[in-house]
């Protein structure tokens, strides 16, 4: 079984928006074949339901059940004309504003969300006044209406996707931007694309039934179910609602069948949707077939050759190598601007928008990072600590909300048993009450216990790597040293590999086994934590660091506690 079909299994929402929507295309296909002629045949006028006419008929005399089925094909062919336009027209305009320089792409974006925030319908109104009353016009009209959500969200989806390494390979090795729009862009976006497609087919069979209905759709003899709709209103207001119900009942089984489908693959592409089956079932398998492997040098986890990150034509990152072995934790020192964080960012996928890089070779474990990755897969592998906790978490949730997401999200826990594990995580590093903490609100906990929240939460998808980006910058030296000792029992405990940046030497040879030296954007000198000493050091840079930094032969006065010893850790309690 494919993977895509095994996450669509057990998606009940999904397979029966498919069958109703097989049933209301099978009768699109057939009716007017074999119906039209029944359909067309007059009989007599407001007859009410019976054997030979299960609807009743109209003013006119015709059948209603049967009129309604001969209707559908004109229907369907309608909506499905008015949602290929704004799917296919959106997608254009949203990859071709991708493709425009950053002040167009502004100024076209703006215009975008003007458009959208203009109510779809009265767009549809305007257009269909222009070009007249008719089928076609409302076609076009309503496609035109659709247009605007399309092209933003491609647009959207286009920033984000390419933000991606193997787009941002395909940049600087010089292909055009239209192959990599047709060759990168549009597959990684298939999916929400699909999912919009799905609701928009919905929104546009009510609104073209709409304008039918009050007569500026489908012209007689032509109909389609909003004309009949419109036909039947009269009927229902003299109390024979039955007119109403062929084409009502048909409305609103297709409609659904839309919704149920898009949702149904919102369910199957999002973990956390769906109760969270397709995460429990399958996935990792499904996800090695779709990744790429790598094998990293012999005895490192991390394994980065040759990465180059540019902006524009300015080298940041200038070709620079290292590793990173199992349970090994790595400082990154050099000064403000060096390209630390870039290279850390590199490494976890988030560059930002606008930079590009290439490597002849960048893996954590066996995954590649160079080829698409899977969000979730990437997040399981790689966890990031940043330095300031303050902004890291939303101050409208509860902690807890936002520590049990990445559970739920990355590895389809469900609620119940994603707060135990994290209960457990914030005793780990040692949180005092976790209970009540995952109750509280970011602003009532400490900047130390924050910091401690985000570890524990970098910690709870088990990753290999975790990169702290000058975790402890924003503390006091009391927490700092604790938060550092939790770093160093995380990475003993579990094995975890640590890429450790910082400015402060001293807190980086008290906690790093070896330390990489960078210098305008370059790795100058790879060092023993130990080794790091004016006398030692061998590069001129990573010695006027080192006599630039006071106490550098007594860190350990310069932060309690430290350094850490694995047979005696220090308990520290919270309040
Ligand atoms: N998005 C960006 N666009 C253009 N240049 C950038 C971008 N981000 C960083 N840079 C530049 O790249 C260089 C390296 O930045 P980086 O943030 O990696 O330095 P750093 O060593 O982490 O510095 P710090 O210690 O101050 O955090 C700097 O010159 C910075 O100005």
């Amino acid at each position: 079984m494919s993977p895509r079909s095994r996450r669509h299994r057990g998606n009940p929402g999904l397979v029966l928006g498919l069958v109703l929507l097989g049933i209301v295309v099978l009768i699109a296909a057939v009716a007017p074949v074999f119906l039209t002629g029944e359909a067309d045949a007059l009989g007599s006028r407001f007859a009410q339901p019976s054997s030979g006419h299960l609807l009743g008929t109209d003013a006119a005399g015709h059948d209603v059940l049967l009129r309604s089925l001969v209707a559908t094909r004109l229907t369907l062919l309608m909506t499905a004309g008015a949602t290929a336009i704004a799917v296919a027209l959106g997608i254009l305009l949203g990859t071709s504003v991708w493709l425009m320089a950053p002040r167009a792409r502004e100024v076209c974006l703006r215009i975008i969300d003007a458009m959208v925030a203009f109510p779809g319908l009265l767009l549809a109104l305007v257009v269909a006044a222009v070009l007249g009353a008719g089928g076609s016009s409302v076609v076009i009209a309503i496609g035109v209406a659709g247009i605007p959500y399309f092209a933003r969200l491609t647009a959207n989806l286009a920033a984000k996707v390419s933000q991606q390494e193997y787009i941002q390979a395909a940049r600087l090795l010089g292909v055009s931007h239209p192959r990599i729009a047709i060759r990168h862009l549009l597959p990684n976006m298939a999916e929400p694309l699909l999912v919009l497609s799905a609701s928009t087919f919905a929104s546009t069979l009510t609104a073209l039934s709409a304008l039918s209905f009050v007569g500026i759709g489908v012209q007689s003899p032509s109909y389609d179910w909003g004309r009949l709709l419109s036909e039947a209103l009269p009927s229902l207001l003299a109390g024979r609602p039955f007119q109403m119900v062929g084409p009502a009942g048909l409305v609103i089984v297709t409609g659904l069948a839309a919704i149920l489908i898009g949702d149904g693959l919102a369910a199957a592409a999002n973990p956390r949707r769906g109760r969270g089956t397709a995460a429990r079932r399958g996935r990792r398998s499904a996800d090695g077939a779709e990744r790429g492997t790598a094998t990293p040098r012999e005895g490192y986890l991390v394994d980065v050759q040759d990465l180059w990150v540019h902006s524009g034509d300015k080298p940041l990152v200038k070709g620079i190598s290292f590793g990173i072995k199992p349970g090994e934790i790595v400082g990154v020192v050099g000064e403000s601007g060096s390209g630390k964080t870039l290279t850390a960012m590199s490494l976890a996928g988030l560059l930002p928008d606008g930079l590009a890089l290439g490597s002849s070779r960048m893996a954590v474990g066996d995954l590649d990072l160079r080829r698409p990755v899977p969000p979730r897969l990437m997040a399981e592998t790689v966890s990031l600590v940043y330095q300031d906790p303050g902004s890291t978490f939303n101050p409208a949730l509860r902690v807890g909300t936002q520590l049990t997401e990445v559970l739920r999200t990355h590895k389809g826990v469900a609620g119940g048993a994603a707060k135990r594990r994290m209960v457990e995580a914030l005793q780990a590093v040692h949180m005092t009450d976790p209970e009540r903490r995952m109750k509280q609100y970011p602003h009532e906990l400490s900047g130390g216990m924050r910091q401690r929240a985000m570890i524990a939460t970098a910690l709870a998808t088990e990753p290999r790597l975790i990169i702290a980006d000058e975790p402890t910058t924003a503390l006091d030296v009391t927490v700092q040293a604790e938060i550092l000792r939790e770093l160093r029992r995380v990475n003993s405990r579990f094995g975890t590999s640590i890429m450790f940046i910082s400015h402060d030497i001293g807190v980086v040879r008290a906690l790093c086994h070896r330390v990489i030296v960078m210098y305008h954007g370059d790795v100058v000198e790879e060092i023993d934590a130990a080794d790091l000493t004016v006398e030692s050091a061998r590069h001129p840079y990573t010695r006027a660091l080192l006599e630039a930094t006071p106490d550098i032969d007594s860190p350990v006065e310069t932060l309690p506690g430290m350094p850490w010893t694995p047979e005696a850790p220090k308990e520290h309690s919270h309040g």
